[in-house]
């Protein structure tokens, strides 16, 4: 049985900037089609990583992610299209380099530690061509860094969920890859111990200088782990940019759910204006007569007020959320009550009617069909 998380596992990484450095690798697919069990997973699939850059693979379950990993680990080979890392094609139909060739390091979401290697020897897994001298140095240091260095001759099963995975990490950079490649790296553990490991392994990311993928179903990590973000869906890139810039600018409605519960309005574009209940949304682009669908954000979107002016709707569910207020506002002729979150004001109560101001740069407009 894993033993408990401990305290150990918040505080218990090493010194900062102590990781060893690495030489980032470039990485690119072009065009790559993989199909399995008859079905089409990857289409065309098309990423480009610079050198350094994190960039977070996002998506539906199914959508492809793991496999666009598989493919960029050299365990997945392509059916059609080319895979290079720094220029060197190293996935072509029949041809797929193998993994120990390709500079990389991978981390599972089960960590696929040796469970029958110690703590020292699964770090030193990779590091076989340095020499037993070097490669215990090399592999204590990457110990050090994650701070299980007094637990070197323990065995994987001897430790919490949160050491676990600092051992996983540490023995993917060990070597110090050009390239990482991480799938689901925080999934295993609890939602206490997954931010702070998420803001650690993002330190350690950054010292090595590595370029990583990492891929992940939660939109929140991604925004907070990558340079850029890559929506996946149905094996496909529908929006690659910043965490910013795909939260704000979202390429359609789909994407925009991804990121956050949205109240949807659907109105008519009347003199570039759709009407709302909530009151007039500009919309430039979109011609007179369209149907578009107005979605806002809980956060930032709508800002509820004891007084006017806006919109009169009624508090009908509040919960306190440590200094945020996550509501739902009944307004007459919305369906569904409207989701707002804001700073905590103990004044506003169930029951209470309120006003409601749109937020209009906060507000999003996708055209129906
Ligand atoms: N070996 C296989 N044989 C047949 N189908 C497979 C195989 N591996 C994956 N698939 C299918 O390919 C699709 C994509 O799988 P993949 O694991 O890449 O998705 P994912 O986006 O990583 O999903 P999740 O978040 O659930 O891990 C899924 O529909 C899956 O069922």
């Amino acid at each position: 049985m894993t033993p408990p998380e401990s305290r150990d596992d918040l505080t218990g990484w090493g010194a900062r900037g102590t990781s060893g450095v690495s030489f980032a690798s470039a990485l690119k697919f072009d065009n790559v089609d993989v199909a399995l069990g008859g079905r089409p997973v990857l289409d065309k699939f098309e990423l480009e990583l610079n050198a350094g850059e994190i960039v977070c693979l996002l998506g539906e379950s199914g959508s492809g992610k793991s496999t666009a990993l598989r493919v960029a680990a050299g365990i997945q080979a392509v059916d059609d299209g080319h895979v290079l890392i720094n220029d060197e094609i190293v996935s072509a139909p029949g041809r797929t380099l193998p993994p120990d060739q390709r500079g990389i390091g991978l981390m599972f979401q089960d960590f696929a530690l040796f469970p029958h290697l110690s703590v020292l020897q699964n770090v030193c897994f990779g590091l076989k061509g340095l020499g037993r001298v070097a490669a215990l140095a090399q592999g204590r240091a990457a110990l050090r860094r994650v701070g299980l260095s007094e637990r070197e001759g323990d065995f994987p099963h001897m430790l919490s969920g949160g050491q676990q995975q600092r051992l996983a990490l540490a023995r993917s950079v060990a070597p110090r890859p050009g390239l990482l490649l991480l799938d689901e790296p925080f999934s295993s553990l609890d939602a206490r111990l997954r931010e702070t490991v998420r803001t650690e392994t993002l330190a350690v990311l950054r010292e090595t200088h590595a370029t990583s993928l990492i891929v992940t179903h939660d939109p929140e990590e991604a925004m907070v782990l990558g340079d850029r973000v890559a929506l996946l869906r149905h094996g496909r890139i529908a929006q690659i940019g910043t965490a910013a810039e795909i939260y704000r600018q979202p390429v359609d409605l789909s994407a925009a759910r991804f990121f956050s519960p949205l109240s949807e309005l659907e109105a008519i574009v009347i003199n570039g204006h759709a009407v709302t209940p909530l009151g007039p949304v500009a919309t430039p682009g979109f011609p007179e007569g369209c149907a578009v669908t107005i979605a806002i954000r809980p956060a930032g979107g709508v800002e509820i007020a004891q007084q006017g002016p806006g919109t009169i709707g009624r508090i009908v569910s509040k919960r306190d959320a440590i200094g945020v207020d996550i509501c739902e506002v009944k307004v007459n002729g919305i369906d569904e009550p409207v989701g707002v979150r804001q700073p905590s004001n103990a004044a506003l109560t169930v029951g209470h009617e309120v006003y409601l101001a749109l937020n209009e740069q906060h507000v999003l407009v996708f055209g129906r069909d």
